[in-house]
Parts: structure tokens; C-alpha cells; sequence
């Protein structure tokens, strides 16, 4: 049996029932067989054995009253997965799906993406199994300070920076920053994401999407090709996917569909894109009223969604924008995008194509932008936001903007060398997996066995 196959195998044995996890460890590590099959430091080292497994896991218990004065007790983690470019860095996901199987397999994304940005930081993710959807202000705020109240002694802004994710937004993060400083008495950068008036960076609540459509652009322009005039699939309705909608407009494509929880509208002359912010981002409800506006639009409820997929990539496009959660993007979907001439698949969110999309992508020379490379921009500038806090400063939106795009450039360039390096000419997964391995591997053997 290979050296990667006893290392899942492994896994399995010691972390049982966390298909996700599985799911990411196995496609990163199935990419790395040309660097270990080349190089033996790795397998020495024990390097995929300590890469795969968190340096420490965090779990509690949230307990909350609700509105009607009953207690609520919600289940909390924090996975500081490893340390080895910087302090950990990555999101906090609210969602009632949550569970060590999702954070795990995020955490260990989170490695390799952030060593891509060639920023200094390390890979770690959290969250909890509660649900925002229909809670108060008040609930909420609740639930955010208890989460808080056990987290920030395992948190600091040059230890673990925690930031948003699915159901954690600038609110959110607000009322986590609020507890943190009262329970440490120090105001500082300790989460990133924050808002604009105590801390924040401008263009962070853009940056992952328009991230995402940047790399989308460098993949193009690699292949003599602009978004100009695309039709473009986006799923999703959050953070990553209304600003992938916006930067797609900026670069002259045209977005025409969006989907939430509950179903997907397309909308073939283009989204609108102030109603879906004020759907989304004010009203915080339903996509389904979207139609309302826009009577021509097309409301497709997930009751009505084929069975071995999701209905929003049967529509016919130049483009796709995965911009909602994992899996979400099945083998009948890849299928179906593709025989409808689609050619360029961006993932905005993490891990949103299943393996065998992933797969029928490749095989049909696709140009695929795998989500630890496209996505990044939301961390880098995570990033930027921590330098700024630390240096006292406040730039410009021009200033991170600018930044962003030279980032995305980096990590299109580091994935597309490494790829024609190792004999796979235009393959981003194989490229960004190798790159962003070699990274941390090198930096853990310099800092020893730890
Ligand atoms: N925010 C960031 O900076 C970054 C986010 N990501 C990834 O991008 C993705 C989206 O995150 P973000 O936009 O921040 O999250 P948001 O909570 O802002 O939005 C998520 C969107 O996806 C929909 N959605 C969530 N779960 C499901 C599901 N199980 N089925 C169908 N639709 C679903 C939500 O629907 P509804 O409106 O009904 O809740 C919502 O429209 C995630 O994979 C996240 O990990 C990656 C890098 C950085
Ligand atoms: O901004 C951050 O620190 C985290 C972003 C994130 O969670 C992600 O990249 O998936």
C-alpha cells in the first residue's frame, strides 16, 4: 500500500464518520504523489502524518438563552490546524450543518490556501451547529458573547485570528469583538472582518469575491481570452457570491443567476444586483422575492430541483461561479455545464465541486480555478486587515484593492508554473496543491519535529 493511502487509511481509522475531511485530504493528497515519489525528506520527516493531523482541537459547549427565556446549548469548535507560515487564520462558520467533520476538512484547506498567498499565516477554522436563520438581534448577540466567552483564551492577534464565514458577518464579528474586549480588556486586531468604523479594512467584505473573479480573469487572459460578454453562473447569495456578482459586472460579463438555501433565480439579461443586496445584505430574507421586482426572472424552488444536482448549473453559460457551500456542484452538474458549453469553472466557495466534477473538469479541459486558490483574496486580505491594526494605519480601498489583485496574480502564477513543473500543463488543482504543500512542508521541517 502507498505511503498516501496508509496515511488515509490512517485517518479513517482515527477520525472516524468526517467525510469531509476525508474528501479534502484525499484530493490534496492524491496531488502530491510526483513531489513524494521525488523527494524522500517528506516521507521522513512524516510529514502528511503531522500535516493531516490539527495541532490542537478546540470543542465546547455554547449555552444561550433564547428570546423566550429557554436555554439553548449549541456545540462549539475551534481547529488550530497548523502554525507553521504564522498564526492560525481562518473563518468562524454558523450553521446548523456544522459538525468536526466540516471544520476539519476547512482547516486543513485553509493551510495550503493561505501558504498560497505567500502571507504570514497558518491554517485554522471554526464555528458552531447553531442556526441564525430566524433568530433576533438580541439571540444572536446572546449566542455571540457565550461563543466568545469560551473562545477568546485560545485566541490572540499573534496566536489565532479567527474571521466571517457562512452565517458570520460583519454583525457577528462585532458582537464577538465586543465580548473579547471586555472579558480581556484589550482592543485589539484579534478577528478580521470587522467593520469599517473600529478596525476594519476597507474592500475585505469584497475581496473574496472579487478575488474569485480576478483569478477568473488571470485564467482567461492565460488562455488569450477576457470575461467581457460572458454569461456567467453564480450560486450563492452571501458575501463571496454578491461580490463576485458586482466584480463581474466591473469586468463586462454578465451574472444571471444567484441561488440561496431555498432556491435559485436566473435571470438571463443579468442580476439585479442593488435588489439582491438589499434582499440579502438588509432585508436578510428569502430569494424568492426577488421575482416580485422582476416577474421575468425564474424562481426555482429546491423542491423542484433534480434529484443529482442543483438546478442552477442546468442553465446554459460561458461561466460558473460556485459561491455557496461544499458539494454543492455535483458529477451530473460538471456534466451538464459542460455539454452546454461552458468554459471556465471559478469556485468562490470552499470545496463547492465535488471529486468527481472536479474530475470531468479536468478530463474535459475545462479552465478550472480550484477554490483554496480562487477564494483566497478573502484571507489575503484578512491579512492586510491585521497589518493595518498592527501598524496603526487605515489604507485605501484603491491601496488593498491593488493588493488583492497582485495576490490573486501571485497564487494564479504559483499554481500554473507548478503545474507545467510537475508535467501537468494548465491542471490549477494539481498546481496550487503542489505549491502550496511545498510551502508549509519546508517551513515545518526548518522549525523541527513539533
Ligand atoms: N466570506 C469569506 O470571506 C469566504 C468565504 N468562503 C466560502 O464561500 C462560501 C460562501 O460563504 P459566504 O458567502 O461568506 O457565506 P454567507 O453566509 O454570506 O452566504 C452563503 C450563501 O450560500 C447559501 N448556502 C449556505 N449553505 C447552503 C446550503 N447548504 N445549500 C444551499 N445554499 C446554501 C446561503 O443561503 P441562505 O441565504 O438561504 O442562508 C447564502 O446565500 C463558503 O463555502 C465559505 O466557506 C471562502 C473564502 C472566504
Ligand atoms: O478571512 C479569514 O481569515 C478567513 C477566510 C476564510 O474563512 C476562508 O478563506 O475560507
Amino acid at each position: 500500500m502507498s505511503y498516501i493511502h496508509q496515511s488515509i487509511d490512517y485517518l479513517k481509522q482515527t477520525s472516524p464518520c468526517q467525510s469531509e475531511f476525508y474528501q479534502a485530504v484525499e484530493e490534496v493528497l492524491e496531488s502530491l504523489t510526483p513531489v513524494l515519489d521525488s523527494n524522500d525528506r517528506y516521507q521522513k520527516q512524516a510529514i502528511i502524518q503531522r500535516m493531516i493531523e490539527p495541532e490542537r482541537q478546540i470543542i465546547f459547549r455554547v449555552p444561550w438563552v433564547d428570546d423566550k427565556g429557554d436555554i439553548q446549548v449549541n456545540k462549539g469548535y475551534r481547529i488550530e490546524f497548523n502554525s507553521a507560515l504564522g498564526p492560525y487564520k481562518g473563518g468562524l462558520r454558523f450553521h446548523p450543518s456544522v459538525n468536526a467533520s466540516i471544520i476539519k476538512f476547512l482547516g486543513f484547506e485553509q493551510i495550503f490556501k493561505n501558504a498560497l498567498t505567500g502571507l504570514p499565516i497558518g491554517g485554522g477554522k471554526g464555528g458552531a451547529n447553531f442556526d441564525p436563520k430566524g433568530r433576533s438581534d438580541g439571540e444572536i448577540m446572546r449566542f455571540c458573547q457565550s461563543f466568545m466567552t469560551e473562545l477568546y483564551r485560545h485566541i490572540g492577534p499573534t496566536t489565532d485570528v479567527p474571521a466571517g464565514d457562512i452565517g458570520v458577518g460583519a454583525r457577528e464579528i462585532g458582537y464577538m469583538f465586543g465580548q473579547y474586549k471586555r472579558l480581556t480588556g484589550r482592543y485589539e486586531g484579534v478577528l478580521t472582518g470587522k467593520s469599517l468604523l473600529w478596525g476594519g479594512s476597507l474592500a475585505r467584505k469584497e475581496a473574496t469575491g472579487y478575488g474569485a473573479v480576478y483569478f477568473a480573469q488571470y485564467i482567461l487572459e492565460d488562455r488569450n481570452d477576457t470575461l467581457k460578454g460572458k454569461s456567467c453562473l453564480v450560486s450563492g447569495a452571501g458575501n463571496v457570491a454578491i461580490y463576485a456578482i458586482e466584480k463581474l459586472y466591473q469586468l463586462g460579463a454578465v451574472p444571471v443567476s444567484c441561488s440561496d438555501s431555498r432556491g435559485t433565480i436566473f435571470h438571463e439579461t443579468g442580476i439585479d444586483l442593488k435588489l439582491l443586496k438589499d434582499l440579502k445584505e438588509v432585508c436578510r430574507t428569502s430569494l424568492e422575492n426577488y421575482i416580485n421586482t422582476h416577474p421575468s426572472a425564474q424562481y426555482i424552488p429546491v423542491s423542484d430541483y433534480p434529484k443529482d444536482g442543483h438546478a442552477v448549473w442546468r442553465f446554459k453559460a460561458n461561466a460558473a461561479f460556485p459561491c455557496a457551500t461544499q458539494n454543492e456542484l455535483t458529477e451530473k452538474d460538471a456534466q451538464a455545464l459542460i455539454s452546454n458549453g461552458c468554459m471556465l469553472v471559478c469556485e468562490g466557495a470552499n470545496m463547492p465541486s465535488t471529486q468527481a466534477a472536479v474530475d470531468a473538469f479536468i478530463a474535459a479541459n475545462i479552465a478550472f480555478g480550484p477554490g483554496k486558490a480562487a477564494n483566497a483574496g478573502g484571507v489575503a486580505t484578512s491579512q492586510l486587515e491585521m497589518a493595518q491594526n498592527a501598524s496603526m494605519q487605515n489604507w485605501t480601498f484603491k491601496k488593498v484593492d491593488e493588493k488583492l489583485k497582485v495576490i490573486m496574480k501571485n497564487i494564479f502564477d504559483a499554481a500554473n508554473d507548478t503545474a507545467k513543473e510537475y508535467g501537468q500543463s494548465g491542471n490549477l488543482v494539481v498546481g496550487a496543491n503542489i505549491a502550496g504543500f511545498k510551502r508549509v512542508a519546508e517551513a515545518m521541517i526548518e522549525q523541527g519535529i513539533v
